[in-house]
């Protein structure tokens, strides 16, 4: 009876805890997003919110930062990852427990057409052509996945700023097996920039030609949306469209109840 009694009173003061994951090329914007969904979501014991994202103490993520926002009915636990190619090796430890992954992508940095079909190729560049061996296709070593050859790093193309190497590691990341059916949102951040693309030119140009590629056959669900991660326009929605997601996908990845 005590047992009985014991497993109700945890459920019923329990919550529904989803971890999403941050993922996405170095100087991105993955930590001050962070810093304004917490900002938006989480006060301080005071009340107060948050301090918002200050860049000039931006500095490239080594290692991970993590926080939990509390909403309404769940908690939001938000790992955000370095995206230099020396830490992208430690990303696929987290995809077995991720429930969404959040892709940032700095529309300022992928030249003014972003069209994939546009860039020149280069022999020995496509990710098809990287071996993979190991459970989950091949990433027993992610460094050799994000080598500076394969993930197009002075591909000479730099009208398309970092394009190449965008697209390839999200294809990367979609090729890992323990990320299928994880609802993935990317994210065209600094659209506050005069010298950003639209939204539309970045889900066009490579977005949705690698979610319609064979590497993304094993996405559940997807969006792309606009997103300022320094001024906070867009991210309320961002949250708003995970959060929608990881509870539509709970029973495929079902959350931790804390
Ligand atoms: N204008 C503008 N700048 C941004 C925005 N988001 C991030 N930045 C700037 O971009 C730079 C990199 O931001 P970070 O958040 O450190 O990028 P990151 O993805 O965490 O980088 P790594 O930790 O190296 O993976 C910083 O100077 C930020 O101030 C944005 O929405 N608008
Ligand atoms: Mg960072």
């Amino acid at each position: 009876m005590y047992h009985l009694a014991k497993s109700l009173y945890t459920y019923a003061t329990s919550k529904e805890e989803y971890s999403v994951l941050l993922l996405g090329l170095d100087n991105a914007g993955k930590t001050t997003l962070l810093t304004q969904i917490k900002a938006l979501y989480q006060p301080r014991t005071d009340g107060t919110p948050a301090p918002g994202p200050n860049p000039s103490k931006t500095v490239p993520t080594v290692g991970q930062n993590v926080s939990t926002i509390s909403l309404p009915d769940m908690n939001l636990k938000i790992w955000d990852v370095g995206g230099q190619i020396t830490m992208r090796g430690l990303w696929q430890s987290y995809y077995t427990s991720c429930h969404a992954i959040i892709f940032v992508v700095d529309s300022a940095d992928v030249g003014q057409d972003p069209d994939i079909t546009r860039l020149p190729t280069a022999p020995g560049r496509r990710l098809s052509s990287v071996s993979v061996s190991g459970t989950s296709r091949g990433n027993s070593d992610g460094r050799e996945l994000f080598s500076e050859q394969n993930v197009g790093i002075n591909a000479g193309a730099a009208d398309f700023g970092r394009l190449d190497e965008c697209r390839q590691v999200l294809e990367s990341v979609l090729q890992n097996a323990d990320v299928a059916g994880v609802p993935i949102l990317v994210l065209a951040n600094k659209q506050d920039r005069e010298d950003c693309v639209e939204v539309v030119r970045i889900k066009e140009g490579f977005v949705r030609k690698v979610f319609e590629g064979d590497t993304g056959t094993g996405v559940r669900d997807s969006r792309v949306l606009p997103v300022s991660a320094l001024l906070g326009s867009g991210v309320q929605a961002a949250v708003e469209w995970v959060q929608s997601r990881v509870k539509w996908n709970k029973e495929g990845r079902p959350p931790v109840m804390r």
